[in-house]
């Protein structure tokens, strides 16, 4: 891949911008485990974020239903297209993800193939809006059965994190929140042309049907999680009742700790998921005079 990559770039005199977080994967073992990871068939619909110069997509699309690539770089357009004629099953999409509506792709994919069953988003993802992209999908989630991306190792392992380590945080409780997120391996920076600053983590996310806590107000649990750990060095009671988004005095707060038993001088970074509902659950109820 590394060959055909650099003909590419010559063939279409291709200035790689770096602001758009354009490292290209070159190492074909690396593509096929990563695609591998998507246990990718003709039942799937495949979104592909940033096909480059389309090294991963001419995998994906051998294998799926359909193949939708979303590029933001016009420039990249006509190698993707070149790649991509004999592959009738792909669609490519010049457009900004952030932008884009997912619901509408997947619609338009689905008319075109009514056989197919689930959705699938496999990418390398560029660095720069890792978790904008990973949370846009999770929270407008038309339908999304498995994601697999490669992303910054330090964003993965705030992903995967579990309570009580350093590593968990808002990131890990609202990702774990939509889906289970598993750490599969770990890529070299010479497996990219060019070589990016910072060591790759490839993730797998089995999105949830259900999300994984049942919650009276969702922005309640947001506001709830954020607040715990917006003040780290605080115990849970302080951090809690220094916010003003509850409407519940110190006292208040305390009591509704006790009576689910969460201990008033732990620390955010402590508390499960669960643990975060039934706090968020207790805030969205008006309080009882
Ligand atoms: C890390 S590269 C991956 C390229 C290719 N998939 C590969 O593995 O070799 C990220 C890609 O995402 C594209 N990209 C950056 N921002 C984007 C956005 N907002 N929407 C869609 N694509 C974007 C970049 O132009 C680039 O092609």
């Amino acid at each position: 891949m590394r060959q055909i990559t650099k003909e590419l770039i010559q063939k279409y005199d291709i200035r790689l911008t770096k602001s758009l977080g354009q490292n290209f994967l070159v190492d074909d073992n690396i593509i096929d485990k990563i695609v591998n990871m998507a246990d990718i068939d003709k039942n799937d619909i495949v979104i592909e974020v940033g096909p480059g110069i389309g090294n991963m997509t001419r995998r994906l699309a051998a294998k799926a239903g359909r193949l939708i690539a979303v590029e933001i770089d016009k420039h990249l357009i006509p190698p993707l297209e070149e790649v991509l004629k004999e592959f009738p099953n792909s669609s490519l999409i010049n457009k900004d993800i952030l932008k884009t509506s997912l619901e509408e792709v997947i619609r338009e994919e689905k008319e075109k193939a009514p056989e197919t069953e689930h959705v699938k988003i496999v990418a390398n993802l560029p660095y720069y809006i890792t978790t904008p992209i990973i949370m846009k999908f999770l929270e407008e989630n038309p339908g999304i059965d498995t994601m697999v991306f490669m992303i910054q190792k330090e964003v993965a392992e705030r992903i995967v994190a579990s309570p009580g380590g350093k590593d968990y945080g808002a990131l890990s409780v609202a990702v774990q929140y939509y889906s289970k997120p598993e750490r599969l391996f770990d890529v070299s920076p010479h497996c990219f042309v060019p070589k990016p600053e910072v060591d790759s983590t490839v993730i797998r996310m089995k999105v949830f049907k259900e999300p994984a806590v049942k919650l009276i107000n969702k922005d309640m649990f947001f506001t709830t999680v954020k607040a715990s750990f917006g003040q780290r060095r605080k115990t849970l009671l302080n951090a809690l009742s220094n916010s003003n988004k509850f409407a519940k005095s110190k006292e208040e707060i305390r009591q509704i700790l006790i009576d689910l038993g969460i201990d008033e001088n732990a620390r955010g970074e402590t508390l499960t998921i669960n643990q975060f509902a039934q706090i968020s659950n207790r805030f969205a109820q008006p309080t009882q005079n």
